[in-house]
């Protein structure tokens, strides 16, 4: 009998573009499984996962807000009627398995979830857990992670390294280089550097393109730059008088595969997501970790590349004064670039997303 599967959390597309590719896997394994998102109301997912063809029901949740003692205030009332709400959820869809992939509706979904004795998975894409993961670990029946070392957050004896599961379309770039190029209006023949700063853009990111466009002009260099939904008007707007056609602008990717395929150098947040697929699409990379991310982690994402010669790292203190000098000496040293996408590529773990999907239909005997 075709399997009833509940996928939970989002928030950022770190955390929805996984459970997207983990649901992808479960239909391509039975194209009869039963799938049924539960996100956080206002949040990325809410569009994004029937974007993708899926069904999304919403909680109103939201996390800890720094700075607003006052919206926290209904933090723990919203809690407990998320709580109340994603009971009536496992109720009505009656799933043989729960996932999380973190975020806000995690949480509630999953606690609920083993309230209900319905077996749970967490997926963790990160080298470190939050403590909302580091707490349901201890009911989960398994764990797949993406670094070594996670039995510091949870019981060993339930990890799985699988590697962060990518959305195969995002990565399929093979033999798109032409295409992807006319697509953005660019030529294919002129050296292209993809700066994304992860789903909701990096404001660092976008200071340093600003600060260095001059030089990228007179290098004719082309840029494809994503600069996130909410700097994207302040970014046009600083830009205006001083457009030029080597330089494309985007408030988001909604096709990265064109993104990757177009360019031969990317300057990235170290998002583990945007990592796993530098992985798969095997593209020299600079990484700018984000500072305002718990514990750092993402510098800590950063580093399990660097230490294998397979990415350069810039502090985000030092990016507005050399990121885009690095990038332009980089582009050119094509040595460097190849050892730097052989040694990226060799740290794809292929296949998380299939191999997720098996253990969540195991769950689900
Ligand atoms: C600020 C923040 O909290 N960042 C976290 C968030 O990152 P963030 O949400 O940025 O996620 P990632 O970098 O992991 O992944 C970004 C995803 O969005 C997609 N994409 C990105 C830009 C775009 O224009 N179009 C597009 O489709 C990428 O292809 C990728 O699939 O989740 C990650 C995974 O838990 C964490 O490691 C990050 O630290």
């Amino acid at each position: 009998m075709a399997k009833r599967v509940i996928i939970s959390g989002g928030g950022t597309g770190g955390h929805i573009f996984p459970a997207i590719a983990i649901a992808n896997a479960l239909k391509k394994i039975d194209p009869e499984t039963e799938i049924l998102f539960v996100g956080a109301n206002g949040r990325m997912e809410m569009e994004k996962v029937p974007a993708a063809g899926y069904k999304i029901i919403g909680l109103d949740i939201q996390g800890f807000q720094r700075g607003s003692l006052l919206k926290n205030v209904l933090l723990p009332f919203k809690l407990f009627s998320s709580v109340l709400k994603a009971r009536e959820i496992i109720k009505d869809f009656k799933p043989d398995v729960a996932v999380g992939v973190g975020g806000y509706a995690s949480g509630p979904l999953l606690y609920a979830a083993s309230q209900m004795k319905i077996p749970y998975l967490i997926q963790e894409q990160n080298s470190f857990a939050g403590i909302t993961n580091k707490w349901l670990g201890k009911g989960a029946s398994v764990i797949c992670v993406a670094f070594a070392g996670m039995d510091k957050f949870f019981p060993k004896d339930k990890i799985l390294i699988t590697g962060n599961p990518i959305r195969k379309e995002a990565v399929d770039i093979e033999n798109k280089r032409f295409a992807a190029a006319e697509l953005l209006s660019l030529s294919p023949l002129k050296k292209t550097i993809l700066v994304t700063g992860g789903s909701l853009g990096s404001g660092t990111l976008n200071k340093s393109v600003l600060a260095g466009m001059d030089k990228i002009i007179a290098a004719d260099v082309q840029l494809i730059w994503q600069t996130g939904k909410y700097y994207y008007k302040s970014v046009t707007e600083q830009l205006a008088g001083k457009e030029h056609p080597n330089i494309k602008v985007l408030e988001f990717l909604h096709r990265m595969d064109l993104a990757y395929a177009a360019c031969d150098l990317v300057i990235s947040r170290a998002g583990a997501g945007t990592i796993a697929e530098l992985c798969a699409v095997k593209k020299p990379v600079i990484l700018v970790p984000s500072p305002n991310v718990a514990e750092d982690h993402q510098t800590k994402n950063a580093l399990a590349l660097v230490e294998k010669d397979a990415a350069i790292l810039v502090g985000d203190n030092m990016a507005e004064l050399e990121l885009l000098d690095i990038a332009l000496l980089l582009i050119e040293n094509k040595n460097k670039c190849k050892e730097l996408a052989d040694n990226i590529g060799k740290m794809e773990l292929p296949d998380a997303d299939k191999i997720i999907a098996e253990e969540v239909l195991k769950l689900a005997k």
